[in-house]
């Protein structure tokens, strides 16, 4: 186990001090407390090594440094929205954990202790529904083939909700995928457990495992694997998939010097749905790159965006009446070195208070139904709504 910390010594610490963080996958878990500085600046374009972006993070690295942290990394998140503020900062402390490591903060409970008061839908399932048929005649008419759809459910609590309990049921209901629980600048929190990998690096490999095509898993096993090859052979979830590996590999192929990407998809399974998957291994031309870098290159990419991406973030914008904020950005960590990992801001929440906002969306081509995409948008919350405990209230 490694351990930083500050040297500069307060005996008494502010609520930023204490403030939990966790970023935690199969490659490392990191458990950080308190926020040293934040860094705001709008990740508009971060792929590049020397633009006002990495400027920033380079200028909080050495700030870091300044009042004694060794080895700083920086976490958080970044928005859907590159033009909008980052949710980034350098932690006081942390540490690597061995991935079997318990995790800290509560234990798993079956239901929150409160009750649900109020949860609506942005947009409703009407309109929802609406949007999807709008972006399909829209692909009629214009070079966009894919646009990926989203709505936020809003949920009220008779009471705070307790951020560690919630956690706690979201690891030991999903065991695999990308955890994270991020202190966010307006005094909330952002928390879930993403199944897709952006972009992981060490040293001069990287590895991204883009995820696209999804169906519900089945409580009956002979139903979930036949649902599950029925995706594998779905021709509309192979091409809704293929458009994100071909954006992917558009991108990578002028920094790599090998790209290894899999002539086609496996199946990958969570805890409520099925996915298409690619597992991408690739070597980078120039090891300087930093996995942030790298990761605002390929953000957005078509699994949450679309094809071509500035014509669908357009339709996105005209069709989505509410701003993802988060949602749907990349969340992860990155040191001075510029090793580190990035998962998409999915499957997840913010919480403040008795207030939590889930976020799901769909990815819409030509051959998408409207009610489908409303099914899968639902399923996918399933994986919030469970670590709430208000899934069978939601359903009823
Ligand atoms: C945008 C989401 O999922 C993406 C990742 C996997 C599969 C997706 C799909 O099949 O549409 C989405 O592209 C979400 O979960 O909110």
């Amino acid at each position: 186990m490694d351990l930083y910390r500050t040297s500069t010594d307060k005996s008494q610490p502010t609520q930023a001090d204490k403030q939990a963080s966790l970023f935690s996958s199969a490659h490392k878990r990191i458990h950080a407390t308190g926020v040293f500085t934040r860094v705001a600046e709008p990740a508009l374009g971060g792929g590049m090594g020397n633009g006002v972006f990495q400027h920033a993070i380079k200028a909080a690295f050495s700030r870091a440094r300044q009042v004694g942290i060794t080895a700083p990394i920086i976490m958080g998140a970044v928005p859907f929205d590159v033009t909008q503020v980052s949710n980034l900062y350098i932690p006081q402390s942390y540490e690597f954990v061995e991935a079997t490591a318990p995790f800290p903060g509560g234990r798993a409970s079956g239901f929150q202790p409160v009750a649900l008061k109020q949860m609506q839908s942005q947009p409703n399932e009407q309109r929802f529904k609406q949007g999807v048929a709008q972006a399909v005649a829209n692909f009629n008419l214009s070079d966009i083939k894919k646009a990926v759809l989203s709505r936020i459910l809003e949920l009220e609590f008779s009471a705070g909700v307790d951020v560690d309990t919630l956690l706690a049921n979201l690891i030991s209901q999903n065991p695999n995928g990308y955890h994270f629980r991020i202190p966010m600048a307006d005094g909330g929190e952002l928390l879930g457990v993403s199944p897709e990998l952006l972009i992981r690096k060490q040293g001069e490999r990287i590895f991204s495992n883009p995820l696209a095509g999804s169906a519900k898993r089945q409580t009956d096993a002979a139903e979930d694997l036949i649902v599950g090859q029925n995706l594998k052979k779905s021709s509309k979830d192979s091409y809704e998939h293929s458009l994100v590996i071909e954006a992917i590999r558009h991108i990578l192929t002028p920094v790599c010097r090998r790209l290894d990407i899999p002539a086609g998809p496996e199946l990958i399974s969570t805890a409520a749905m099925w996915h298409l998957s690619t597992k991408i291994a690739a070597q980078l031309r120039d090891p300087g790159m930093s996995a942030l870098q790298l990761a605002c290159l390929l953000h957005p990419t078509p699994a949450v965006c679309g094809s071509p991406a500035g014509e669908a973030h357009k339709l996105i914008k005209l069709v989505e009446a509410f701003d993802r904020g988060l949602f749907s950005g990349m969340v992860g960590w990155c040191n001075e070195a510029g090793d580190g990992e990035w998962a998409v801001t999915i499957r997840c929440a913010t919480v403040k208070d008795q207030r939590v906002r889930l976020f799901a969306g769909a990815g819409i081509v030509k051959e998408s139904c409207p009610e489908s995409e409303w099914l899968e948008t639902q399923a996918k919350l399933g994986t919030m709504l469970n670590a709430l405990g208000v899934r069978q209230l939601v359903e009823a």
